[in-house]
């Protein structure tokens, strides 16, 4: 017997309690094992449009609902009495006439009467949106047949609500289409094969394999993510690329979701050995958090999950023993030291800049190597002369290094790159947008031309600690090899349709090559986000703990709500404006990337603090200036998009530009 479990049933089995939960396992393995267990009480449901629905009691009030087909048993749904009949009573389960994806379809003419009333009457008023398509444009769109004339009444105003009673597919398809942007027709099965194999099948039902399989699954509550991936996303979790390959999607799209369940498929090899990495030492623990939920411990035992940054010095200290790297400062003293002794004029800061992104970052040891460097990740452009002369600066600051035995970050790397030093099969980095030169150059010279050698994910959209550089001049040539996700998992349609407007509809890369970011769809609803000026930092943060209390009303918790702030300054500040407020914790913004909360207010969004006052003071020209402005607004990009259901956002009047191109 086949059997299988849908998203569905996962989804109202974590709505259950722990006890509740223990006992519907019990009862779904009874399923599976003797369905003519008498306390099952299994018996069709009466009302149920499809024939196929089944009901087993799990307790006094808890039913589960099954679908019984062709000698295959799905675990459907589960909950309370009357809510489990009902959820049966209006659902059936059908192959798509077009696309030949088994779905979950909600009947039509039980969704509330009103409702279509209403879908009516807006239509009436409102331009519909899809008056124009054929039945044969939203049936490969994947639009169940009998939802075809309301999707296309569909207005401005009743499309979300429209799409929340479609098929995943047809959802994203058809909120796509309301963005402007035009959906890819779902990929069509062939005549007679398995409805329940198809791609867009496989992101809400999944089948089990064996016994074992099954009681795994009943046992460990699975994560949505950790199971019903997105076709787009399981295409890049199990395609070979014969070279380095990429993911990429703005924020909340599920890269890391890809990234983890990659990591874990070049692990089942088994002389594979893969590092699963990430920008810092936080980020990693995430992922080495999440990697049990997919995988058992043989297989975990295949991947290193470091920040890469700390992965390449303790490398470099088991290959060639413990070494002093130096700071930031150290290496400012010892240019300020060289350029005095080569008596050099040049503006210390234009050095530091220049040894950083250039001479250190691309590993340039010769005067003749400087001269000819494209400038790469470099706007500010230098006549050949001018680099003869600098170039005795940078001379001697690497002698003054040698001498002490010292070594640079990216030297850790660039002498790993030069010995050959790396011991992986197979790299999968996260965050890629913030990787170093140094160390794609270390990438690219170790896996760069090996077949799914290194897999980036990461959104240029949120790079907001590194200059842009063309990644093909450290070895990393993509070759049409990236592709980008379009579904966001996580911020509600209004949160992630406000934080868009903070970046341009096309993102341009350093190699020229432009990412649009358009036709992105959520897939849920919630509040509108709260934008709010305020005449002083009394009130602002008073009206946030006015916000904070509502949300505690509505039941989110102080601990699932955090607040954001730009720098320290803010930060003490905040923190001493709320002692009273005892849950929500503040944050850098810096500090949140990657991460994911319920509820999140940013605050102090006054005119000198996003943008930074300091950065945009210390640009020496135009080129940094952009750059600057770039960061920042990717920066509250990425703290915004931390927000799942609810957002705020304030300052003090006048309040960061940025706020302008959300109200
Ligand atoms: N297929 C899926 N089904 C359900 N939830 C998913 C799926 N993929 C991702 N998610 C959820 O969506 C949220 C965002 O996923 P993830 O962190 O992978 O996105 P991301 O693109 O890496 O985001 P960011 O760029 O902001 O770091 C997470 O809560 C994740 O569990």
């Amino acid at each position: 017997m086949t059997f299988r479990i849908a998203d569905t049933f996962s989804d109202s089995l974590a709505k259950l309690t722990a006890q509740e939960q223990k006992a519907v396992k019990t009862a779904a393995f009874d399923v599976q094992m003797n369905p003519d267990t008498p306390g099952l009480s299994m018996h069709r449901v009466d009302r149920a449009k499809d024939p196929h629905f089944w009901t087993a009691r799990v307790n006094r009030d808890i039913r589960m609902v099954l679908h019984k087909k062709n000698g295959a048993t799905l675990l459907a749904y589960v909950a309370h009495h009357d809510a489990a009949y009902k959820w049966a009573e209006t659902r059936r389960i059908d192959t798509h006439p077009r696309t030949g994806a088994a779905q979950i379809v909600e009947i039509r003419e039980t969704v509330e009467e009103v409702k279509i009333q209403h879908y009516v009457q807006e239509a009436i008023r409102l331009p519909r949106l899809f008056a124009d398509e054929t039945d044969d444009t939203l049936l490969s769109w994947g639009v169940p047949e009998d939802w075809l004339e309301v999707v296309r009444d569909a207005t401005e105003d009743t499309v979300l609500d429209i799409a929340g009673h479609l098929p995943a597919e047809a959802a994203e398809a058809v909120l796509q289409a309301a963005t402007g942007v035009r959906p890819e027709p779902a990929s069509t099965a062939e005549t007679g094969s398995d409805p329940f194999r198809h791609p867009d099948a496989e992101r809400r039902f999944r089948t089990m394999e064996n016994l074992e399989e099954l009681q795994a699954a009943l046992e460990a509550p699975w994560e949505r993510w950790s199971v019903f991936l997105h076709p787009a996303q399981r295409e890049y979790v199990e395609r070979d690329f014969n070279g380095p390959a990429r993911v990429i999607g703005s924020a909340g799209t599920g890269k890391t979701v890809v990234a983890l369940h990659r990591a874990v498929r070049l692990a089942q090899e088994p002389s594979s050995r893969v590092l699963l990495t990430t920008f810092n030492e936080r980020l990693a623990d995430r992922l080495a958090e999440k990697l049990p939920l997919l995988t058992n411990s043989s297989i975990r035992e295949r991947i290193e999950v470091r920040a890469l940054g700390d992965a390449v010095r303790d490398l470099h200290e088991k290959v060639f023993g413990a070494v002093h790297v130096a700071d930031e400062d150290e290496i400012r003293s010892i240019l300020e030291h060289s350029a005095s002794k080569a008596g050099d004029q040049t503006d210390l800061d234009f050095l530091v800049d220049e040894w950083n992104l250039i001479v250190d970052a691309w590993d340039v040891r010769d005067p003749s190597t400087y001269s000819e460097m494209p400038r790469l990740g470099r706007k500010v452009r230098m006549v050949a002369s001018r680099r003869e002369t600098i170039w005795n600066v940078f001379a001697e600051a690497r002698q003054i290094l040698a001498d002490q035995g010292w070594k640079t970050e990216a030297e850790l790397a660039h002498d790993l790159r030069r010995g050959g030093h790396f011991p992986y099969t197979h790299v999968v980095v996260d965050e890629a947008q913030d990787v170093s030169v140094a160390e794609l150059l270390l990438l690219g010279a170790s896996l760069g031309q090996k077949p799914n050698g290194v897999f980036f994910a990461g959104d240029i959209g949120q790079r907001i600690f590194r200059a842009p550089f063309p990644w093909s001049a450290a070895g990393i040539e993509l070759c049409g090899r990236s592709r980008s996700l379009k579904v966001n998992y996580r911020t509600s349609h209004q949160i992630r349709a406000k934080s868009e407007h903070l970046l341009p509809e096309t993102l341009v890369e350093a190699d020229g090559s432009e990412e649009n970011r358009l036709g992105v769809t959520s897939v849920f609803e919630g509040p509108p986000p709260v934008i709010g000026s305020f005449a002083d930092r009394n009130s602002e943060l008073a009206a946030l703990q006015e916000w904070v209390a509502e949300l505690s009303r509505q039941g989110v918790d102080a601990g699932e709500v955090a607040i954001l702030v730009r720098g320290e300054d803010q930060m003490e500040a905040v923190r001493g404006a709320l002692g009273e407020l005892d849950g929500p914790k503040v944050y850098l913004m810096h500090d949140t990337k990657g991460a994911e909360f319920r509820a999140v207010a940013v605050v102090a969004l006054d005119h000198d603090v996003v943008p930074d006052e300091f950065r945009l003071l210390a640009a020496r020209d135009e080129a940094q200036l952009d750059e600057v402005m770039s960061t920042e607004r990717h920066l509250l990009y990425v703290a915004a998009t931390r927000a799942r259901d609810f957002l705020w956002l304030s300052g003090v009047e006048p309040v960061s530009e940025f706020l302008d191109d959300l109200i």
